[in-house]
């Protein structure tokens, strides 16, 4: 549906030449909701800028809905960005119109009659849930109630991508989630294509299926977001998971762990369950098989997309051939296994 090939933009300013994006070359599949995630800075907004064509790429070609939105002139750009709808994070409402004429202004520039749009606009209030608000001006509507405005707006001339610019970032977090939900819901119902850009890594965990991480103007990972939650490659996507997934060591435990094997002591391990291994098992099969204790020390389990995924952080004591056995068993079997540290005997819990 979307596909960047070889983007570059680079800004000349007062303060001297910024490349804004270098060399980005992506692929959006039609119905996909896909994440861009980055710091303030990395090139996020000229990014989806750059999708509707807002902001001009200094080289790259631009593709959506097959077609070549850089060879465009700018009355084919105009027809053109009718499929592809945005949202804001300060929304963007027009104050001294009313919640349908807002939603309607589109139609309305479009040279759409009054009697024509209402059928249009009628029922995107109520896809939003905004029916009983039609007739109130942006003023009397709460962060989360205008953010719908703008979402009924966007899809009034029926696009076929909705691109959002941070579009949650000025909303507290259960509103953001009521808006994450209602952007899922047309997703499915429409099979609209999403776009987002965010520096949120619960926004790009709530509803993306594909992410892409910018840093500097750069595309550094890109992948499905579950590859990408439970093996990042770059330093940046794990700083941004770090603050989704507690992986955070018991203070107890932190002052106590040894990074070398300490004499006598025992092994301080995580395991990471991805999908069916959650099912699994695998402590009774410690137990079972080897002659050492386990001490369960924290442990969690999240779902990505449905699909479960956890970590349990444990201690093994023991003989050291029984606890290195253990551990070879661990890394045999279908899930991640790090070795976190050592403790001394007694040090902790597990004693
Ligand atoms: N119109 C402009 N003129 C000059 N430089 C610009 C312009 N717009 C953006 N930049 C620069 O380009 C780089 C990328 O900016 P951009 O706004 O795309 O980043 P971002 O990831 O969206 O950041 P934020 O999350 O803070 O909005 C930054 O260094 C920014 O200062």
């Amino acid at each position: 549906m979307i596909t960047l090939t070889g983007l570059q933009k680079v800004y000349h300013g007062e303060s001297g030449t910024v490349i804004a994006l270098e060399e980005v070359s992506l692929a959006i599949k039609q119905g996909e909701i896909y994440g861009i995630i980055g710091k303030s800075g990395a090139g996020k907004s000229t990014l989806i800028r750059c999708i509707n064509l807002l902001e001009r790429p200094t080289a790259g070609k631009v593709v959506v809905a097959g077609q070549d939105m850089t060879a465009l002139s700018e009355a084919e750009l105009r027809e053109a960005r009718k499929s592809i709808g945005m949202i804001f994070q300060h929304f963007n409402l027009l104050s001294s119109r009313t919640v349908l004429e807002n939603v309607a202004f589109p139609l309305e520039i479009a040279g759409v009659k009054r009697a024509e749009w209402e059928k249009k606009v009628l029922p995107l209030l109520e896809l939003v849930g905004l029916s009983d608000k039609k007739d109130v001006y942006p003023a009397q509507l709460s962060g989360g109630q205008k953010q719908r405005v703008g979402i009924a707006r966007a899809l009034a001339s029926q696009p076929k991508v909705l691109l959002c610019d941070e579009a949650t970032s000025a909303l507290d977090p259960q509103t953001t989630e009521s808006i994450l939900t209602l952007l899922r819901d047309i997703n499915k119902k429409l099979g609209l294509t999403i776009v987002l850009i965010t520096h949120e890594m619960h926004v790009i965990k709530a509803i993306c299926d594909q992410v892409a991480v910018i840093e500097g103007g750069q595309l550094v990972e890109t992948g499905k977001v579950f590859d990408v939650f439970t093996k990042p490659k770059s330093a940046t996507a794990r700083e941004f998971i770090k603050a989704v997934v507690n992986n955070k060591l018991p203070e107890a435990l932190a002052e106590v762990l040894s990074e070398t094997p300490v004499a006598g002591g025992n092994l301080v391990v995580r395991l990471s369950f991805f999908g069916a291994a959650t099912n699994e098992p695998v402590i009774a099969g410690l137990i079972r098989r080897f002659a050492i204790d386990v001490n369960i020390i924290s442990g969690n389990i999240d779902h990505l997309q449905d699909t479960p995924y956890g970590t349990l952080l444990i201690e093994l004591s023991g003989a050291q051939d029984d606890i290195q056995n253990a551990l070879n068993y661990l890394q045999a079997i279908d899930l991640e296994t790090e070795v976190i540290g050592y403790v001394a005997r007694h040090a902790y819990a597990a004693g």
